[in-house]
């Protein structure tokens, strides 16, 4: 008997300032772990995990990158066909969060991705086990998160592994919102093509877009 389960591979690149906890993130994520002296990355590091959703399997290929600035050209290299990226900050530190328009600034001109708001941008606030020291509210995620056209964000803890599961399926589920509504305008577009165009006649249309995320 065939079966229908399909098999995806998808490159997940985790970007944030420098200490935010990416490595992390993606430690507690594979192996369960969380290493309270981690030490900053040098250039990129990747690690595969697979994930079920709905019956189906996506093997994500998850690239750590060094968040320092000084690593700038170590890292960018690596952007280019990356399926999701992950904005990420800490909840108790006000520059990683206000340095994310730069990170996407970087990813969208490195991965040279023209449609931004097409593509699954996923905001991470980390290490909310330390809400003593909070310096960025959930309204200020949200707020940032609607000026950028950005619908998925999570807070997580890398070190109590609070929601880093949810995160990481978070953004595989938007990724198959963007990929569904991709072959949905594909099939209108050859539908349109096929009804309306005459013999010997020049095709002249166009594809609707959605704001729906
Ligand atoms: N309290 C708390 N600490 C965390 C959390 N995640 C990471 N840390 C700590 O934050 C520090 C930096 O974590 P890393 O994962 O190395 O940070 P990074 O973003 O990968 O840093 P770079 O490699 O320099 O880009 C380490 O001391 C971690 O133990 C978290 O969820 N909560």
């Amino acid at each position: 008997m065939r079966s229908n389960h399909k098999n995806t591979l998808l490159k997940v690149v985790i970007l944030g300032d420098g200490g935010v906890g990416k490595s992390c993130l993606m430690n507690r994520f594979v192996s369960n772990q969380f290493d309270e002296h981690s030490f900053h990355t040098i250039g990129v590091e990747f690690l595969n995990k697979d994930i079920d959703i709905n019956g189906d399997t996506y093997t994500l290929q998850i690239w750590d990158t060094a968040g320092q600035e000084r690593f700038k050209t170590l890292r960018t290299p690596f952007y280019r066909g990356s399926d999701i990226c992950m904005l990420t900050y800490a909840i108790n530190d006000k520059s990683s969060f206000k340095n994310l328009q730069m990170w996407k600034n970087e990813f969208l001109y490195y991965a040279d991705i023209k449609e931004n708001n097409q593509f699954p941008f996923i905001v991470i606030g980390n290490k909310s086990d330390i809400t003593s020291e909070r310096e960025v509210s959930q309204l200020e995620l949200e707020t940032w998160c609607n000026e950028n056209g950005i619908t998925s964000s999570i807070e997580t803890s890398a070190k109590n592994a609070s929601n880093v599961q949810e995160a990481f399926i978070l953004a595989v589920e938007h990724w198959l919102r963007i990929e569904k509504r991709a072959d949905k305008n594909e099939t209108v577009y050859n539908d349109t093509v096929d009804l309306t165009k005459k013999q010997g006649e020049k095709s002249s249309c166009c594809i609707g877009s959605s704001d729906e995320n």
